[in-house]
């Protein structure tokens, strides 16, 4: 579904991301894990083509890249970038402009009803009407995150989606990332800073350090002496309850 080979990626002269290669398929949730800087966000970008590769190559439901335009990548790829800037409109709007590939001109019944299912499985019907920009920081996320689900792509990118969400919020919409990509065979890639809800959650991880691929790879072989080098603090893996957990 989404394949990389030795994708390169440089910005005034400074290399951001240095030959990386991986390969998911659908299903699979991919955490993408690494220090402030490490190049997690650049690489969502260099994937859904907001930003353009040195070299290399990306590969997605086995098509080069070159071959989507804009358009069918919006169709394909549910994005949800780490910041988003609040417009004036109202909660329901905000989240019907999630459908906007699939519509010619206005929004039919079929987009409505896909928007009042997700507003429901995000517990958002009290804040239907509301102006999103009457909202908190956390109420506004989940807004986003309902925008980008009923996007309905293939793919689904999540960058830090759960940066400003209480816990109950956090293993909500964790849950539903991980439930809707095992119900509709998504392959979804996000990026998170808290490594237990990373191990939690993916069945990959992907930790980038420097623009460099340190680990990609099934979970369980993650290693703590490779999560302490990437982080440069001391780490502990223990298995609790058949699960990994990081302990500092
Ligand atoms: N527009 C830009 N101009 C110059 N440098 C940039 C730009 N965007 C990103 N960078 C640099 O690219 C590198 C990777 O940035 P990126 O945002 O991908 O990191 P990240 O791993 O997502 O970080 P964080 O965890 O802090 O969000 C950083 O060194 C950053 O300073």
């Amino acid at each position: 579904m989404i394949e990389t080979q030795k994708l390169n990626y440089s910005l005034k002269n400074k290399q951001i991301l240095k030959d990386i290669t991986i390969n998911s398929k659908s299903g699979d949730v991919t955490a993408i894990i690494g220090p402030n800087g490490a190049g997690k966000s650049t690489f969502l970008k260099l994937l859904r083509k907001f930003i353009q590769k040195d070299s290399g190559e990306i590969s997605l439901d086995n098509k080069q890249i070159e071959y989507f335009d804009n358009k069918q990548l919006s169709k394909l790829i549910s994005y949800l970038p780490q910041t988003t800037k609040a417009i004036a409109c109202s909660v329901e709007d905000c989240i019907l402009l999630g459908r906007k590939p699939h519509m010619r001109f206005f929004p039919k019944k079929e987009d409505y009803d896909k928007c009042e299912k997700i507003i429901n499985e995000l517990n958002l019907e009290k804040f239907k009407e509301k102006n999103v920009l009457k909202l908190s920081g956390g109420e506004f996320q989940k807004v986003l995150i309902a925008r980008s689900l009923v996007q309905e792509g293939n793919i689904l990118f999540l960058d830090e989606p759960i940066n400003h969400l209480d816990i109950k919020n956090q293993l909500e919409i964790m849950d539903i990332t991980k439930n809707m990509t095992k119900q509709k065979n998504l392959t979804t890639y996000v990026v998170l800073h808290d490594l237990n809800l990373a191990l939690k959650y993916a069945n990959k991880i992907l930790l980038l350090k420097n623009g460099e691929n340190i680990f990609y790879g099934e979970k369980k072989k993650l290693k703590e002496e490779i999560l302490s080098h990437a982080y440069e603090v001391e780490l502990k893996l223990i298995e609790f309850k058949g699960e990994k957990k990081v302990i500092y």
